[in-house]
């Protein structure tokens, strides 16, 4: 099943995982370790999305995207963000040409 809103979700879950017990939840286990260790497990997805699309196996790289995608939800609700604030920006952003927002920050 297709669900566009899947990172709201996922953030709704994330956020209601801090008051779980760490033992019965990936979730509130990493959020009780702190940021360190949130960024720490980032990190480490990062390169292995890395690896993957180096490799370029389709399922590895959607599976460590995924990874990737998931972990930093996490790192966001830390700062009490979540994806409606980095789909906003991206959508800010839309229609801008990469190249003109480069040459509109270099006149400043
Ligand atoms: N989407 C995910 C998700 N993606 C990855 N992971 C976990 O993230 C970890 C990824 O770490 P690695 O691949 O490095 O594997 P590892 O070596 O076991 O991890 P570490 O011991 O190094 O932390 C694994 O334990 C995965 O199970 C996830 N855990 C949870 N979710 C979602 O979060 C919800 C809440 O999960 P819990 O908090 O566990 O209930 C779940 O229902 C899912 O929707």
């Amino acid at each position: 099943m297709m669900n566009d809103d899947i990172l709201n979700q996922l953030a709704g879950v994330i956020a209601a995982r801090r008051d779980a017990e760490p033992e019965t939840s990936y979730v509130a286990s990493l959020q009780a370790a702190g940021l360190d260790r949130i960024l720490r497990k980032v990190g480490e997805e990062c390169t292995e999305t890395i690896v993957a699309a180096k490799n370029g196996e389709p399922q590895s790289i959607v599976y460590e995207t995924a990874d990737l995608w998931f972990h930093t939800l996490i790192m966001l609700a830390h700062h009490g963000l979540g994806p409606a604030d980095v789909l906003a920006e991206l959508e800010r952003r839309f229609g801008l040409s990469g190249i003109e927002e480069k040459a509109s920050r270099a006149d400043q």
